[in-house]
């Protein structure tokens, strides 16, 4: 049987109220399964419409389930084994904006709209030049979102009560603030009037917020249950553990309007969200950004797999405690209580997280992930981290694409992608993998800065990939605890 709303009715594209920049397994997990909450408790009417922000993307399928998904939780809840699952009906329709771009746009019309939820990924919230007004739609996320915006701007003749409310879940620091900037550098460089500037930073609220839920996603296995037990088939089924909180930094008319603490679910509102973003990103994120390529390449294939496995575990656990912790300004008890609670996240025996989903734009992650910690590492202890200098080579071997005979998908820019190729096709010897080391840590338009320019970190990442090329990456880590080698 196919999920589908039967004879229910579904809401008019006038009541829709939010507009979701997304439509992956993250936002249905976590974002559509709040409001969902919100709305069984009466508190919300929240009824979203899903937008795929690139040419491919989920709003097709999920009009074949009349935007019906199922969300399943797995895992451990203050000791207690959680599995329950519920389906999420308060998607009422995808759109594609490369296919649909009349109906996408005709949404900036409707009166009722209020929020703006997106997940682009990290790589998504970025400035690309060649996006015009006239694009039908432009090919980034905020070229998108800003000729969406003017549309909207001049369909109310400028009313400021047309206003929306922003709350970006990608993993980036200020998330809001930085989709702001680039709206209104957009404004600028399309020549649009000092109004609609004016219009957005005075009618539109964006606010930073930090998400945190492990959301693994569709699962073979789940999916076969609930076709067994419920008798539907779902496509778009999403896996996620029990634990979920939403930290959003907002002015407070926003926690009146969209009422998660009311409902009592675990969203904080607050004035300051730095300290909970970095202990979240620097700590979680960073964790499995970092040993992805390591655990991958040892032969793992998903989180639980790494942390179980004795010498990856060992990594991950250094890592958080000499590496991480140490230079983050918030207390180190709550860091290593926040790490502790991660570390049993990992092993969560319920879901199975892939290295490989982690993998995705991992290179832009790292930088946002990890490469902070570094740079603070080196400031502080005068020294490159010995742990952060490994995971780099480990991802620069990771980028050859190669886990012995087997391929490795990558899923990244295809610049980045491509450059890796070419580096790696000419570096079979050490001269060619110094060569290769130097040119990526040079990557100024990635890096944001010339990492080559790091005393010792260029020596640290070459001879990290020597031995992982040499001895195999068990050994490697080996080496670097100082155990015996096989
Ligand atoms: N899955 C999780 O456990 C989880 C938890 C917290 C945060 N996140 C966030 O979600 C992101 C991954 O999303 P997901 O887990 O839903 O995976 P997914 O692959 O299901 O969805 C990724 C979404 O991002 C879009 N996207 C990717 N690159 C883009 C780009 N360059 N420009 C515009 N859109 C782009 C895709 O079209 C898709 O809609 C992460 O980068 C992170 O920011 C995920
Ligand atoms: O989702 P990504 O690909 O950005 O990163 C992978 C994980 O680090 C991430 O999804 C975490 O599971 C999540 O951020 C937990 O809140």
């Amino acid at each position: 049987m196919k999920l589908s709303r039967g004879n229910a009715e579904f809401h008019s594209v006038q009541t829709e109220n939010v507009l979701q920049f997304g439509e992956g397994v993250f936002l249905r997990g976590f974002v559509d399964w709040q409001i969902q909450k919100m709305n069984e408790k009466g508190y919300f009417n929240g009824s979203v419409v899903a937008v795929n922000p690139r040419r491919t993307g989920n709003a097709p399928k999920l009009n074949e389930q009349d935007g019906l998904f199922t969300v399943s939780l797995q895992g451990l809840q203050h000791g207690e084994i959680v599995k329950t699952s519920s389906v999420v009906s308060c998607v009422q329709r995808g759109v594609h904006p490369y296919k649909q771009y009349d109906e996408y746009i005709k949404i900036a019309e409707n009166e009722n709209l209020r929020f703006v939820i997106s997940n682009t990924t990290e790589a998504g919230i970025a400035f690309r030049e060649e996006d015009k007004l006239e694009d039908q739609p432009q090919e980034s996320f905020p070229g998108k979102v800003a000729a969406f915006l003017y549309h909207r701007y001049q369909f109310f003749e400028g009313d400021e009560t047309k206003g929306l409310i922003f709350l970006p879940c990608e993993l980036l620091d200020q998330n809001g603030e930085k989709l702001k900037a680039l709206l209104l550098r957009y404004a600028e460089k399309w020549d649009l009037e000092k109004e609609f500037s004016t219009w957005i930073q005075c009618a539109n609220t964006f606010c930073s917020t930090l998400v945190d839920r492990i959301v693994p996603g569709y699962s073979e296995e789940e999916a076969g249950r609930i076709q067994e037990e419920e008798g539907y088939k779902d496509r778009l089924l999403v896996v996620a553990e029990p634990f979920y909180q939403w930290v959003i930094e907002a002015p407070s008319f926003v926690r009146e309007e969209f009422p998660a603490e009311k409902a009592m679910l675990n969203v904080k509102f607050v004035d300051d969200i730095t300290p909970y973003a970095l202990q979240k990103v620097r700590i979680l994120n960073g964790l499995h950004t970092a040993m992805m390529p390591i655990a991958y390449l040892a032969g793992c294939n998903t989180v639980r797999e790494a942390i179980c496995s004795p010498h990856i575990g060992i990594f991950i656990r250094a890592l958080a405690y000499d590496e991480i912790i140490p230079i983050l300004s918030v207390s180190k008890e709550e860091a290593s209580a926040f790490a502790e609670a991660v570390l049993e996240r990992f092993q969560n025996p319920f879901i199975r997280h892939d290295l490989l989903s982690i993998s995705l734009n991992s290179l832009t992650k790292f930088k946002a992930r990890n490469l902070p910690t570094l740079r603070e590492y080196v400031k502080k202890y005068r020294k490159v981290p010995k742990l952060l200098s490994f995971s780099l080579g480990a991802f620069f071997v990771f980028y050859k694409g190669k886990r012995g005979e087997e391929n490795i998908p990558l899923s990244d820019q295809e610049e980045l992608i491509e450059l890796f190729q070419s580096l790696w096709e000419k570096s079979n010897s050490e001269k060619g993998i110094h060569h290769l080391v130097s040119t990526a840590l040079s990557l100024e338009e990635h890096w944001g800065e010339d990492l080559s320019k790091i005393p010792g970190l260029a020596n640290a990442v070459e001879s990290a990939i020597l031995q992982i090329e040499e001895a195999g990456m068990e050994n490697a880590l080996k080496k670097l605890f100082h155990l015996s080698t096989t």
